[in-house]
């Protein structure tokens, strides 16, 4: 044997070796994991890959992403990484896609025209999405995640083993509004702050956009009714200070910086200290004072060693651990390790906020409409650096480092290119067997921190019969949304009975967490598809009300190409689908879906919320949109203090 593919056909043998080069696969994502992976498939031998990402190159990925340079930074990683990969193997076609999984384009018709997905992605949004459109498609996907040292490969085949959503996942950090608002107590809790409300009031939508609701509903609550007036108070004095922002300067580039600084860690907290209740109980914060800080006569009444701002605090580097730092003088900053990793000085916090302020102001003069906070944007990493850092210091609080914040309102752990690299290679062990049909040998793999065994499988498990994405029954119909309504294809599912679907039944039918209608409301019926934003690439949910029957999922796929205009607008699919008589069982404990969290509904536009708990994942919960926004972000804000979540559990969240 001789040649580029010997030793893959000695090791696959002939007959999988001869497949690979028609295997169609589609690869998710192509960052940590996604770079080690295609370079694997391609050296493997498979010889038709598709590889999609959304995102462009950025500086902090390249010292993993080995398929990307410098050169290469802003440009597409699906577009960068195709290139460089295409040329470890001349037999592969590699077919770049720049965009979402989440696109209607990439809908269940376009899945199933791949033999295996593989997943490298980064949320649990897209693979919740993917795991999905996989079960629609019947197509196996092999799932995959790194947190640092740890790592994780899961085959999932339909029916066989269990899905993504089979086994809920933790939930989000989350801390109650006040401990954020008013009574912050460690780091994370004035990060949370400056990222999560700070940036947002200053820099996002609408002045009060969910902020009164948020008060609103703590009020309800019961939560302290004077505190709630005063972060009221707080919220409006807020429009001032973002008209200056976008306002074009007139006077010193400082004028909106001191501005805001004044409000937030001065007078804000002094309305807080009024409220003698407060602080009988817990350390009061101090006001800052802007320019007794930048001429470096303030002081904190805490040990300074404490607490950020001191001049000869250690430098913390990321992983927590004490770097040497110089000790020279207490003004002098420590220059010692990365720019990133420096502890900052009271003043120098001050100064980055002026700073970042300043430039996010200009890039708002110049037509951003709204600033968010993203880790890879320096000038909001800046602010929420210094801000957080001088609300920690107005709290007594220890300052953090910027490559801390980073991690930390980031909510990630860093990456580390080996693990990756163990992960991409048992990916493509994992999907070899499943190209193999060799069911017996698939496993769950785990790559652990634990040097004696580094690496554990568990046998799969079978599908939870309680899951609401796996256990559904799939189908499809080709539609034109504009012209069909939704009671057209809700009954043309149904079908007549007798062996021709289910046959007329009271159910209910969502979109997502959205009621479409039920049996007591129909007035959805006659309105179309698109008039109810069910288009493409999005799935019709239709629930048995007697729950006698599982629930049909109909994937809302595009009329063919060469459809004739005037035949109808609705393919029905043939066979109707029958889904199985849904057997009562006891509760069982192994596989306990993960209420409450997943059992909040979302109020539809009608005002209806659905009643029974039925087999779809419902993990949206209700929540007016800022809140929401908030939860996309990873961090929930809670009302009422009996939501309280252990106060010092670490927030990272290992997606
Ligand atoms: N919905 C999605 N559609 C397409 N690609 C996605 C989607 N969500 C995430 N991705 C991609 O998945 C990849 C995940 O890779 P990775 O975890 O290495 O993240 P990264 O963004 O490159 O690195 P880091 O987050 O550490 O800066 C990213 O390239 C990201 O763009
Ligand atoms: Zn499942």
């Amino acid at each position: 044997m001789s040649g580029r593919s010997a030793h893959a056909t000695a090791i696959l043998g002939p007959e999988l070796a001869a497949r690979l080069p028609e295997v169609k696969v589609l690869l998710v994502g192509a960052g940590g994991i996604g770079c080690e992976l295609l370079k694997n498939i391609v050296l493997t031998g498979f010889g038709r890959i598709t590889l999609l990402d959304l995102d462009t190159i950025d500086l902090s990925n390249l010292n993993r992403q080995f398929l990307f340079r410098k050169k290469d930074v802003k440009q597409s990683k699906a577009m960068v990484a195709a290139r460089t990969a295409a040329a470890f193997n001349p037999n592969v076609t590699i077919t770049p896609i720049h965009g979402n999984i989440k696109e209607p384009q990439f809908d269940v018709e376009w899945f199933k025209s791949f033999d295996l997905i593989l997943n490298a992605l980064d949320n649990l949004d897209a693979r919740r999405h993917v795991n999905k459109m996989c079960m629609a498609a019947g197509v196996p996907l092999v799932e995959s995640g790194t947190a640092g040292y740890l790592g994780q490969v899961q085959p999932i085949l339909k029916d066989r083993t269990e899905c993504f959503d089979c086994v809920p996942k933790p939930t989000p950090k989350t801390f109650p509004v006040c401990t954020i608002r008013s009574t912050p107590s460690q780091p994370i809790h004035c990060i949370v702050w400056a990222k999560s409300y700070l940036i947002p009031q200053l820099f996002g939508e609408d002045e009060d956009a969910g902020k009164e609701g948020d008060l609103d509903e703590a009020e309800k609550q019961g939560e302290n009714a004077q505190e709630i007036a005063t972060l009221r108070k707080e919220a409006q004095a807020f429009k001032s200070v973002r008209a200056a922002l976008r306002t074009p300067q007139s006077g010193s580039d400082v004028d909106a910086a001191r501005l805001i600084f004044q409000k937030v860690f001065n007078s804000d907290i002094n309305n807080l200290l009024s409220m003698e209740d407060m602080w009988r109980t817990r350390a009061k914060p101090t006001p800052l004072d802007f320019a007794a800080i930048t001429n470096g006569t303030f002081t904190l009444p805490l040990p300074l060693s404490q607490t950020n701002g001191a001049p000869t605090r250690p430098a913390t580097n990321g992983n927590g651990a004490t770097a040497s730092t110089s000790s020279s003088g207490s003004s002098s900053r420590s220059d010692a390790g990365l720019k990133d990793q420096r502890a900052l000085t009271l003043q120098d916090n001050v100064e980055l906020f002026v700073a970042s302020t300043n430039r996010l102001a200009a890039r708002m003069r110049n037509g951003e409409e709204t600033i968010s906070f993203d880790k890879d944007d320096d000038d909001t990493l800046d602010f929420v650096t210094a801000a957080a850092n001088l609300r920690s210091a107005a709290y007594g609080i220890p300052g953090k480092s910027r490559w801390e914040v980073k991690e930390m309102a980031g909510n990630i752990i860093p990456a580390i290119a080996t693990t990756n690299a163990i992960i991409a290679g048992l990916i493509v062990l994992q999907a070899l067997h499943v190209l193999r049909k060799a069911y017996n040998a698939v496993r769950n793999v785990h790559v652990q921190f634990r040097p004696n065994l580094p690496l554990s499988t568990i046998n799969l498990s079978m599908p939870n019969p309680k899951c609401g994405v796996c256990r559904d029954t799939y189908t499809q119909v080709l539609c034109d949304p504009t012209r069909v309504t939704l009671g057209e294809v809700v009954r043309g599912v149904l079908g007549g009975g007798d062996g021709k679907g289910l046959g007329p039944r009271e159910v209910s039918v969502y979109e997502e967490q959205r009621v479409l209608s039920d049996p007591d409301w129909d007035d959805n019926n006659e309105r179309t598809l698109e008039s109810l934003n069910v288009t493409r690439g999005k799935f019709l949910s239709i629930v048995d009300e007697e729950s006698e029957y599982g629930t049909i999922q109909v994937a809302i796929g595009a009329l063919p190409p060469n459809h004739d205009i005037n035949e109808s607008a609705l393919i029905l699919p043939d066979p109707l689908p029958l889904p199985p008589k849904i057997v009562k069982v006891e509760e069982p404990t192994a596989h306990k879906r993960s209420a409450p969290d997943d059992e909040v509904v979302e109020e539809p536009p009608t005002k209806r919320v659905r009643t029974t708990a039925t087999s779809i994942p419902l993990v949206t919960p209700v929540t007016p949109s800022k809140k929401r926004k908030l939860d996309e972000d990873g961090i929930l804000l809670l009302e009422t203090a009996n939501e309280m979540v252990e106060a010092d559990a670490d927030v990272i969240e290992i997606d």
